[in-house]
């Protein structure tokens, strides 16, 4: 059983949830149907994952109701004007066959373009007719997110960035607690890059008897945030979520926040000059 971390209004949103980049096809549909058959309740797409269509089918042939379920997808940052935000937006609900989506995250803040705030108040307007849930963001760092404070009223209920042991965002961490953000880890596992090698987190797996993969989720788990670790296989997808009967002690939980690099990011994708469209 997956247990619910709560969002700024109280809703109850899963702890860890499922991710599927590069889940297409029908293999990918049957990857998605069986995350959901094995517990996962919280489902990451995206417009340019270009297989929203695929979620949509997983949920309505997996036999489990819709609400629930709760689905993330994402507006790219070439839909960023307040039209074409939301034209994508009826976009992805096309795709995925539903009428609404839990969660609509604009993708990248891209900075240089400008367009983020247009992009989030047509999102709260969304809001607003029932389109959406709750609105969040991706890779935003404090100065879009107080930016978008500043000019809609509103944070996001959500920013999904990038987290794992050699990248663990202290600071923007402390900054969504401070502003009842939810956060969320992509590449969790760092698409099992690297992680592989180090002692702590063998150590720490051979003390538990779980996998490092496991040490990494429960890690995450404790800092109080919602990892969505993709799986193709439905093994890995059931341990991915044998994470909840053991405990790390504080020290240990440092012990990882301690192989936190300052060029620990995967490819460097650093939101402030990055941008994707
Ligand atoms: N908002 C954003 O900008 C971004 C969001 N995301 C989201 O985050 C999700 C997760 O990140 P992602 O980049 O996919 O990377 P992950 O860190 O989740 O790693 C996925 C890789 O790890 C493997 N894997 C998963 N579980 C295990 C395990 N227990 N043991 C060994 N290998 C394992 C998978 O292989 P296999 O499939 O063969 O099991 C796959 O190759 C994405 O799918 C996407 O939904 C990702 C990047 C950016
Ligand atoms: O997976 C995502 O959500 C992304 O934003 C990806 O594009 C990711 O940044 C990537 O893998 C880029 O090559």
């Amino acid at each position: 059983m997956i247990p619910n971390f709560s969002l700024y209004n109280n809703k109850p949103i899963p702890a860890l949830g499922f991710g599927t980049y590069k889940l297409t096809q029908a293999g990918g549909i049957e990857s998605i149907k069986s995350a959901l058959n094995c517990g996962y309740r919280l489902i990451d797409t995206a417009y340019n994952y270009q297989n929203e269509r695929e979620v949509g089918q997983a949920i309505q042939e997996s036999g489990v109701a819709r609400e629930d379920i709760q689905v993330i997808s994402k507006l790219p940052g070439r839909f960023q004007r307040y039209d074409d935000a939301k034209q994508a937006l009826a976009t992805s609900l096309e795709n995925l066959g539903l009428d609404y989506v839990d969660y609509y995250l604009i993708h990248w803040p891209n900075p240089k373009q400008g367009f983020y705030v247009e992009a989030f108040q047509a999102l709260l307007d969304a809001k607003k007719e029932g389109l959406i849930k709750e609105v969040g963001v991706c890779n935003f760092l404090p100065e879009h997110l107080t930016r978008l404070k500043e000019e809609t009223g509103e944070y996001p209920a959500i920013n999904q960035i990038e987290l794992h042991p050699y990248f663990s965002q202290p600071e923007l961490r402390e900054f969504h607690q401070k502003h009842e953000i939810v956060t969320q880890a992509w590449s969790p596992l760092l698409r099992t890059s690297l992680v592989d090698e180090e002692p702590v987190l063998r150590e720490l797996a051979a003390k538990y008897d779980k996998s490092i993969y496991q040490i990494i989720l429960r890690w995450i788990f404790q800092l109080g945030v919602i990892a969505i670790p993709k799986s193709s296989s439905r093994a890995r997808q059931e341990q991915n979520q044998a994470i909840f009967d053991f405990e790390l002690s504080s020290t240990e939980v440092d012990q990882i926040c301690a192989l936190d690099r300052p060029d620990g990011r995967q490819k460097n994708q650093d939101p402030a000059v990055y941008e994707e469209f």
